[in-house]
């Protein structure tokens, strides 16, 4: 497929890439990442990258890559009540040599050109540096929660997870690929048990590269870990639960003082859940359990007795950028009854910027009409940054606008505070968030 017309710098053209290409992507992803590991290694394990999405770019007169994006096709993205396709950008870098001349920003602009080309609702990412991504119209949309759980932690008990066995195995693709993907697609969709009502945010592994990469067990990157174990919670010989782990050894004159690092922590309902965590906190050997990434909403939050002593930490998660403003707005569901009318600004994406007509049932459907705002004057007029930020229901417009970061039109003789109803209406019952780093 011909890229969309893109202009660069002086002296660089763009350049698709194959898996033939995997040492020169290498080779640059080490100058963008540093990296101890050789290259060999790297190469030796699966990509986790869809190649006809993978693009570069070259100089002239320079050996090897300058430049490189690429993105997961995300086909059913979780977003509030819905799923929606998305490009899930991934693997920029930039080669020092060729930072801060206008690249990432001419990587972007392609990025969101064969997105809309694609008909891709919403592009998605994980930020390496945090400033990096605001300024081309990606909304920090959720957070999660690190934690550091003291061994033997007190929970508070849940009727039936004495009822539950705990299996503990190594993990491998074979035997566990498809227990985990399930348990990890129903936890996605249905949280608390109330269908309809899942956590945005949640992707899953869609494609093949990234099922291979999921399992994926070279020594090389286990820094010292051990190989990649899994604990499944059952009721009555049924999978209720997983966690993915490994643990190291650290043998210190008090004692032993091991750690164990969970990966994901999934459970289908809170009896599992109890047993789950109830197990994973009371590992021989160990003082510690990490888990990765969590929901900020976690049941271990309201398990927890004292989650102080856990040290909770929010960082950034998933950021999202509305690709298509009014599919996006369409295309998920409210959390309360809404008709307001909001003006949008979008500097990467001008056919996105106007006024929009939302009318929405409480987690019902949605329909998104766009308006002249000479006619129908906006509520709210905001930037597509914030509107991304606000879209997965985990950041409140309230507070957006408290911020100075949303302007709010009052109506004359209007009583109803449309930001209020605005806001009530973006938020969603459970808190987005993805449970591993794309
Ligand atoms: C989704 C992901 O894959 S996240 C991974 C991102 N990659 C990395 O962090 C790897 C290391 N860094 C790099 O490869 C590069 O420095 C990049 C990709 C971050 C930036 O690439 P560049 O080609 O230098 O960016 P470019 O020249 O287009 O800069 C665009 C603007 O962003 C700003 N910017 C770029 N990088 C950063 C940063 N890390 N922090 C803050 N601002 C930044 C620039 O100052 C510039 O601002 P301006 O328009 O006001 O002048």
């Amino acid at each position: 497929m011909a890229l969309p017309q893109i202009t660069l710098p002086h002296g660089y053209r763009w350049r698709t890439l194959t898996k033939d290409d995997q040492r020169l992507v290498t080779e640059l992803d080490t100058w963008a990442f540093p990296s101890g590991l050789a290259h060999d290694d790297i190469d030796a394990t699966p990509s986790p990258l869809t190649w006809e999405r993978a693009i570069a770019i070259e100089a002239e007169g320079f050996d090897g890559l300058a430049a490189l994006h690429a993105s997961y096709p995300f086909r059913q993205f979780p977003v509030p009540g819905a799923e929606l396709p998305t490009a899930g950008l991934t693997w920029v870098g930039v080669h020092p040599q060729h930072r801060r001349r206008g690249l990432l920003t001419a990587m972007i602009d392609l990025h969101l050109a064969r997105s809309v080309e694609r008909g891709e609702a919403l592009s998605a990412l994980f930020a390496a540096e945090a400033p990096i991504y605001g300024r081309f119209g990606y909304g920090r949309a959720a957070d999660d929660l690190r934690l550091e759980i003291p061994r033997g932690a007190a929970l508070r008990d849940v009727p039936g997870a004495e009822r539950h066995t705990i299996r503990l195995e190594v993990a491998t693709r074979e035997k566990h690929g498809e227990l985990v993907d399930r348990l990890h697609r129903a936890a996605g969709a249905a949280p608390t048990g109330i269908p309809g009502i899942n956590r945005p945010g949640w992707a899953t592994r869609e494609t093949e590269e990234l099922q291979a990469i999921l399992w994926d067990d070279s020594p090389v990157f286990r820094e010292g870990r051990e190989s990649r174990r899994i604990m499944i919670v059952e009721l009555d010989g049924e999978p209720r639960g997983y966690v993915t782990f490994r643990r190291t050894m650290n043998w210190e004159p008090r004692g032993p003082r091991g750690r164990v690092h969970a990966g994901e922590v999934v459970a289908l309902d809170a009896p599992a859940a109890r047993a789950l965590w109830g197990a994973l906190l009371d590992l021989d050997l160990t003082n510690e359990v990490t888990p990765f990434v969590l929901p900020v909403d976690d049941v271990i939050t309201n398990l927890l007795v004292d989650l102080r002593a856990a040290v909770p930490r929010t960082p950034d998660n998933v950021w999202v950028r509305l690709v298509d403003v009014a599919g996006a707005l369409a295309g998920r569901q409210y959390a309360a009854d809404v008709d307001v009318t909001l003006a949008v600004t979008d500097r990467q994406l001008p056919a996105n910027a106007g006024a929009y007509r939302l009318r929405a049932e409480a987690f019902g459907g949605a329909s998104v009409e766009q308006v002249d705002p000479e006619f129908e004057a906006p509520d709210l007029s905001l930037d597509v940054r914030e509107l991304g930020a606000a879209y997965l229901g985990g950041r409140s417009l309230a507070a957006l606008a408290a911020a100075g970061l949303i302007t709010v039109h009052p109506r004359p003789g209007q009583p109803a505070n449309a930001l209020a109803r605005a806001s009530a209406a973006f938020g969603w019952p459970i808190a987005p968030g993805s449970s591993w780093v794309f």
